[in-house]
This record gives structure tokens, sequence and C-alpha cells, in this order.
């Protein structure tokens, strides 16, 4: 039964009583504490604080280091990735804070390390800080940095660890998502019902927030439905239909018309004469015979409980010879008394049959017995569904307008890891680059300015990285657009639209230079107008074409310098 619940606002949701904002150094913090508790500047690895030491034993804590976050590649053997999991970046860094128990900890942990290093930790937070990045649920690419984030080297460096983690999976999974969106078409309902398969509870909480950015309309979740305000659905389960034996365990058989104007006292027997009905219907003989009194039970037990939303689970017996002749009667005698049943669950079998056959049987009562829009009652369908599965539905022809998807989904059982880096571009103002004998590994060095350059059709041609100082390309003026690595591999663009891509969400304490975090549903649609955007060749699941990223020629030249430069030379004999 569908339960619907307002959309609240997330950040109204957490309280200062609940741990949400807080006081840090003196000064109120606007930004709510990460979704997670757990996320603290412990959450990284043991080699952050080793080097974080490192660099302040050579007092090089304080040199100023600008780092990229950024994927190789995109998942699932697609060409797009939505970006995910700024938001709760931009709160960790809010709060980043050591507490004395957890220097204490690090202490005990690192005993060769002087104390005058953890004084120094005791006093850092990111008000040195800078994060740049592209907005949140935007579509990226591979190569482009989704946040550049800079300060003093060793409080950067300890960012690393979390900040991956924290965009690593928020994007893969909106991202696994989308497809599912895609693939589904806009007209058909998706809820997440993931949580007892994802990856612990903060995999099923993140998975009930980030499908719902990628497109999914709600979720079971009931904790993700208060924390986000993301609208809750759920239906029923076997256990509810098998725990029914038979109908006289009904005790309470009276329900009361929709408008209050009368009371039916046995609704069982309405159910019962309304089955006897059905059965004499010409158009339907043949298809059933008694049906299952046990499943009869159940059904009429939960109309009972919610005649305003009464949606049964048919798969449990037999759907066409029980569940579908079974829900009709009941829906059948709530119409009596003036509700409208919602529909069925399908979670076993072939669900395009079983679809078509319940539409079938739906429509034949519609016509028979005359009750308007009877045959669109709908459909919803469960059972390790994926993208492929829903796409071998839609080639097939179905019935379903709504899909439950749960396993596939959060786990992203297609691709588990996005792979996201984060790496050093630039200190104190020199650039550094990774070289590596895989070209797709090679870094891109310095401070960089991103763009997104569209054509005449409205479309994205390609992301142009540049130098932090170079103008920014202008619509109607021709611009050459090199492959980062590839000499051969360029071309000239004249833009019609110029979108740059990266705004600052953290400017140390400022909160003038910063913009606002957007709300949850702020994100969802700016993930769908995006995607929306796309040319549909990106986007399709066979053989995508891949999408542009390039670099301005001043970049490429730079890029190869520095590459030469800091290349040995090989020597053979
Ligand atoms: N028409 C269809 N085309 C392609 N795949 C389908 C179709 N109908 C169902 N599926 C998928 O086929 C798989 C069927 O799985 P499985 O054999 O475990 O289910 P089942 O036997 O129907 O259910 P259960 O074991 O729960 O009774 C599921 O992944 C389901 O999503
Ligand atoms: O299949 P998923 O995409 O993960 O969707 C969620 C599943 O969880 C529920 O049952 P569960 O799988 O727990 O039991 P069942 O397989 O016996 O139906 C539900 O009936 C779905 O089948
Ligand atoms: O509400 C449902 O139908 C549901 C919820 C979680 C998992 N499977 C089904
Ligand atoms: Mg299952």
């Amino acid at each position: 039964m569908p339960i619907k619940v307002p959309i609240v606002d997330d950040s109204a949701k957490i309280t200062d009583e609940e741990g949400g904002r807080s006081e840090i150094n003196g000064r109120r913090c606007s930004i709510p504490r990460p979704t997670n508790p757990m996320v603290s500047p412990l959450l990284t690895d043991l080699y952050q604080f080793s080097m974080a030491y490192a660099y302040w034993k050579a007092g090089k804590h304080l040199d100023y280091g600008v780092f990229d976050l950024f994927f190789r590649k995109n998942p699932f053997g697609g060409e797009y990735t939505v970006f995910a999991g700024l938001d709760e970046c931009i709160r960790f860094i809010a709060h980043f804070k050591f507490s004395e128990e957890e220097i204490l900890f690090l202490q005990s942990v690192m005993p060769s390390c002087e104390g005058a290093f953890f004084d120094y930790l005791r006093e850092l937070d990111c008000s040195d800080v800078k994060v740049n990045a592209i907005s949140e649920g935007s579509v990226v690419f591979p190569k482009v940095p989704l946040l550049t984030v800079e300060g003093p080297v060793a409080a950067v460096q300890l960012l690393e660890t979390p900040f991956v983690n924290l965009v690593n999976y928020a994007s893969l999974v909106t991202t696994n998502a989308s497809r599912h969106r895609i693939v589904a078409g806009k007209s058909k309902i998706l809820l997440e019902f993931g949580l007892r398969r994802a990856q612990g509870p903060d995999g099923g909480i993140s998975a009930s927030k980030y499908c719902h950015i990628g497109g999914f309309d709600a979720t079971s979740n009931v904790a993700a439905g208060r924390l986000f305000g993301i609208p809750l659905r759920g239906t029923h389960s076997h256990a509810f239909v098998s725990s029914y034996m038979n109908p006289d365990e009904i005790l309470n058989k009276t329900l009361q018309s929709s408008d209050g104007s009368f009371t039916c006292h046995d609704f069982v027997r309405l159910g019962h004469d309304w089955l006897s009905k059905i059965q004499k219907i010409s158009s339907l003989n043949g298809i059933f015979g008694e049906t299952n009194q046990s499943e009869f039970a159940a059904f009429t037990s939960y109309a009972l409980a919610f005649p305003k939303n009464f949606l049964a689970l048919v798969d449990t017996y037999d759907v066409m010879r029980s569940g579908v002749p079974n829900f009709c009667a009941v829906a059948l005698a709530l119409n009596d008394l003036g509700y409208k049943a919602t529909g069925i669950r399908l979670d076993s079998g072939d669900l395009a049959y079983l679809s078509i056959e319940s539409r079938k049987f739906f429509q034949a009562i519609e016509k028979e017995l005359g009750i308007s829009s009877f045959g669109k009652m709908m459909i919803t369908a469960s059972n390790d569904l994926n993208e492929d599965t829903l796409d071998a539905l839609k080639k097939q022809g179905h019935e379903v307008d709504c899909f439950g998807i749960g396993t596939h989904l959060v786990t992203c059982y297609g691709q588990p890891a996005l792979g996201c880096v984060f790496k050093l571009v630039e200190i104190n103002n020199k650039p550094r680059m990774k070289l590596s004998e895989d070209v797709s590994k090679v870094s891109i060095p310095c401070r960089k300015q991103c763009y997104r350059l569209y054509g005449i059709e409205g479309y994205p041609l390609l992301d142009i990285m540049t130098m932090k100082d170079e103008p920014a390309p202008k619509v109607g003026e021709r611009i050459l657009c090199r492959h980062p690595f590839i000499e051969s591999k360029r071309a000239h663009v004249v833009p019609q639209r110029v979108k740059k891509l990266m705004d600052c969400y953290w400017h140390g304490n400022s909160e003038q230079l910063r913009k606002e975090l957007p709300s949850l549903k702020e994100t969802r649609d700016v993930c769908n107008e995006q995607l929306d955007q796309m040319r549909p060749d990106h986007m399709r699941k066979l053989n995508p074409t891949p999408y542009k990223v390039s670099v301005s020629a001043s970049l490429y030249d730079f890029i190869h310098f520095l590459w030469l430069n800091e290349a040995p030379v090989g020597e053979l004999r």
C-alpha cells in the first residue's frame, strides 16, 4: 500500500539537539553535520597521518597544496557518470575538528611522533581550506576534476580518504540509479527496495539518498525517509499472505464506506460474493476455479486495515489462478464501499507475461462490470530486477507501471567501485604531475578552470580544461580543443553556450564567498535536467559514444613540457 509522506527540506530535519548544526571554534556553523556520525577526522588511512607528521617535521605542513579529485573511467560500461557526495564532503570539512579522545588515540598509535605534532592537530580545522567543485547531480566525465581542494598541504592530505570515500559510492550508485531510470523510461514509477541487501547500514542509507537523486521516486527505507524527506512507499510480503490459514480468522469484518454513510458488517462475505460472481464472467471463464482461501483471507484482512491504499502481493500461490482473482474480488468489495484499490505486486515468474495477463483480467472486469478505470489498476513488479531485465521487459512489451528494485541497484552489482582518486596538481604555485606508463593514469597538472561547451543543437559537445589564468572560452569564438595526451586528436569548436563547471563551495570561514549547498530536491533536479540535456548516443546502453574531454592548447603545451621535464631519459646500451 503506498504511504505518501510530504517531502520535507532535509536540512530542516537536522536539529541542534540531534547533533546537526553546531558551534565550531566559537563560530556558529550553518552547515549540518555529516549524515553519518562515523564521518570524523579519524575516518582516514593511517598513511595520511604519517604524511602529515612528516610534512610537519620538515616544516612543510603549511606549504600550499592543490589537489584534484577525479575518476579515470566511467562505470557500468557507460560513457557518463553522475557526480554525488559533495554535500557530505562539505558537511565533513565544516565540522572538521579532533576531539581530545581522538588526539589521545592518535598519540597511542603513533608513539614515535613528537608531542607538539598533536598540539598542531588539536588546533587544526579547515578554515584555511578552499573547495571548488562541480555541482552535485551533474553529469561528469573522466579526468575532469569533480572537486579541487586547496590549502595547507598537511591539512588537505588528511581529507583525501574521507573525500574519496564520500564521493565514490555516492557517484556510483547515483549513476546506477540514473541508468535504471533511463532504461525504465520517465513514465514508470521506480521504488528503491535495497536496504536489506545493502552493504551495511551506511550503504543502505546512502543508497536511498543517492538513488533518489539519480531518479528513483521513493524508497522503502524509513530512516532515509525521515533523514532526507524522501517519499516512502511499500507493499507487503509473502509472510503476511502465508500467515493466514482461512477467512474465519478474521474476527472484525466491519468496514465503513469511504464517505461514512453506511457500514458493511461482513466485508469477508462481500468479497466472497464477488469471487463467485467473477467466476461466472464469461470472458474470464476457465482462467480460475477455486482460489486459495488463505490468500483471500490475507487480502481481505489487508483491505480492512488499508481500505484507501489496498495493494496485494499476488504471487504466493498462483498469480492467475488465485492471486489476481482474489485481489479483484476484494477490490470489487472495496469498490462497493466507495474505495478504489491501488493494485498488485508481482514478485516472481515471467513479469512481462504475468503483467499482461493481469492487465487483461482487470480490463475484462472493467468491461463486464462497467467499473471505470478498474483496467488501469497499478501493477508493480519486483524480483532481482536490474538494467538488463528492465531492458528485456521493455523489448518484450509488458504492463508494469512500477518497479521495485533492491539488490542490483544498491550493491552496484555491475561494478562495485568507481575508482576516484585525489592527486596533487600544484604545490606552492608549482605544477605537479604524476607520471605513469599507462597514459590514462597520468594526472593533469595545475589549478585549472573547466568548462562545458555546447553546440548548435543544444547538446554539450565537450568539456575543456584550461590553465587557471586563461580567459574563458567565449560564445561564437573558435577555440582549439586538444586531447590531453594524444597529439593527433584535436578539434576546433565554436561554442553556442559556455558553462563554467566549478564553483566555490567552501572558503574557510567565509560564508559569503561560498555557494549555498542545494537541497536534495534541487540536486535531484540538476541530475534530471543534465541527463535530459545529453546527446542520446552518449547515454545508450550498448556501445555508447564517448564524450570528449579536452584541454586548451596552452594547457596541452604545458602538460607536455612538464612531462618531458619530469620523465627521466632512458639510456640504451
Ligand atoms: N519477461 C522477463 N524477461 C526477462 N527476465 C525476466 C522476465 N521476467 C522475470 N525476469 C527475471 O528473471 C529472473 C527470475 O528469477 P528466478 O528464476 O529466481 O525467479 P522465480 O523463479 O520467478 O521466482 P522465485 O524463485 O522467487 O519463485 C529475475 O531476475 C527476474 O527479474
Ligand atoms: O529482488 P530485489 O531487487 O533485491 O528486490 C527486493 C526483494 O526483496 C523482497 O523479497 P526477498 O528478496 O527478501 O525475498 P524473496 O526473494 O523470497 O521474494 C522483495 O519481494 C523483492 O523480491
Ligand atoms: O514494500 C515492499 O514491497 C518491499 C520492501 C522491501 C523489499 N521488498 C519489498
Ligand atoms: Mg527476492
